[in-house]
C-alpha cells in the first residue's frame, strides 16, 4: 500500500464502525444496553490473568484482515475459543467489527457461552455506547487504540471501562502514542507491530517502545507473530503477553498452537532463572 493512503485506512474502517454503530443505536438505545449491561454476570479480572508469571496468550478468533483478506471460515467461533482454553490461552479476543474483519456481537456471544477465561471485544471503540455493549455482550476486556483517539476520548473511555469493571487493553504503535497511553493511566498496554500506514509488520517495535513503558503496566506484544519461535523471542524480551490471531485461526490445530506457544514462554522463563 502506497504512501498515497497514509493514514486513511484507520480512518476508513472507523467511518464504517460508526455507520453500523448507528444502526444499532436506533435499534437499541444506550439506557436498554447499559440495563442490559448491569444484568450481566461482573467482568473477569483479566489483568491478573494476563499478570501470572509466565507467558499469557491472548488467542484471537479472527475471519479476515484489510491486509491479507479472507484467514479462515470460523464455522464454528466457541469451538475454536474452547481450543484456545483447552491450549492455556488467558484471555480470548473476538474481532467484532464486521466490515473488514468479518466479525459480530454473535461471535463475542458465541465465545462468552463457551469459555470461562476472560474475554476481550476486539473492535474499534470511538463511544461510550460501544463500551457498554462490550460488557452487555460479556466481554472482560475493551481495545482502546490510542491512534484512532483524543487524549479526551481516551481519559474518557478508560475511566468508563474501569467503572463497568472491565480491563482496557491500550493499544499504541509509536513513541508519541506510548506516552500518550502512559499519561491516560494505561495499565495494559498493547504494541501493535503492525503499521497502520503501510500494514506492513515491524517485530522490532516492541523492542523500541518497552522502555517507555513504566514497569508496573502489563505489555503485549501483537501482530505477526507466526509460531512459538516468535512468542518466545517476544517473551525474552520482556513482553507479559502475545496476541496472536493469524497463525491460530490457520492452523488446524489451535489447540496444539495455543499450547505451543504458551509452553515457549515457559522455557523461556526457566532460561531467564539460569
Ligand atoms: O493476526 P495477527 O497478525 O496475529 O494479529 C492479531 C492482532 O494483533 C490483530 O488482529 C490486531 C491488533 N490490533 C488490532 C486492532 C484492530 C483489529 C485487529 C487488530
Amino acid at each position: 500500500m502506497g504512501d498515497a493512503t497514509a493514514g486513511t485506512v484507520l480512518d476508513a474502517i472507523i467511518a464504517g464502525v460508526r455507520e453500523d454503530l448507528a444502526v444499532r443505536e436506533a435499534a437499541r438505545p444506550q439506557g436498554d444496553v447499559e440495563r442490559d449491561a448491569l444484568a450481566t454476570p461482573p467482568a473477569l479480572d483479566a489483568e491478573e490473568a494476563l499478570r501470572r508469571p509466565g507467558l499469557s496468550l491472548i488467542a484471537e478468533v479472527k475471519r479476515a484482515s484489510p491486509s491479507k483478506g479472507e484467514l479462515s471460515d470460523i464455522p464454528d467461533p466457541a469451538a475454536l475459543a474452547a481450543a484456545y482454553q483447552a491450549g492455556g490461552a488467558s484471555v480470548v479476543s473476538v474481532l467484532t467489527e464486521a466490515r473488514r474483519f468479518g466479525g459480530s456481537l454473535a461471535d463475542l456471544d458465541a465465545v462468552r457461552a463457551a469459555v470461562t477465561i476472560p474475554v476481550l471485544r476486539k473492535d474499534f471503540v470511538v463511544t461510550d455506547y460501544q463500551v457498554w455493549e462490550a460488557r452487555a455482550h460479556g466481554a472482560d476486556v475493551v481495545l482502546l487504540i490510542v491512534a484512532a483517539l483524543s487524549d479526551e476520548q481516551l481519559t474518557a473511555l478508560l475511566s468508563r471501562v474501569r467503572e463497568l469493571g472491565m480491563t482496557a487493553l491500550v493499544e499504541v504503535h509509536d513513541e508519541a502514542e506510548t506516552q500518550r497511553a502512559v499519561d491516560a493511566g494505561a495499565s495494559v498496554i498493547g504494541v501493535n507491530a503492525r503499521n497502520l500506514k503501510t500494514l506492513d509488520i515491524h517485530p522490532e517495535t516492541f523492542s523500541r517502545l518497552v522502555p517507555l513503558i513504566p514497569p508496573g503496566c502489563v505489555t503485549v506484544a501483537e501482530s505477526g507473530i507466526a509460531d512459538a519461535a516468535d512468542a518466545g523471542a517476544y517473551a525474552r524480551q520482556g513482553a507479559d503477553a502475545v496476541l496472536v490471531g493469524e497463525a491460530l485461526v490457520r492452523t488446524g490445530d489451535p489447540r496444539g498452537g495455543a499450547a505451543a506457544m504458551v509452553a515457549a514462554g515457559a522455557i523461556t522463563d526457566r532460561e531467564a532463572q539460569q
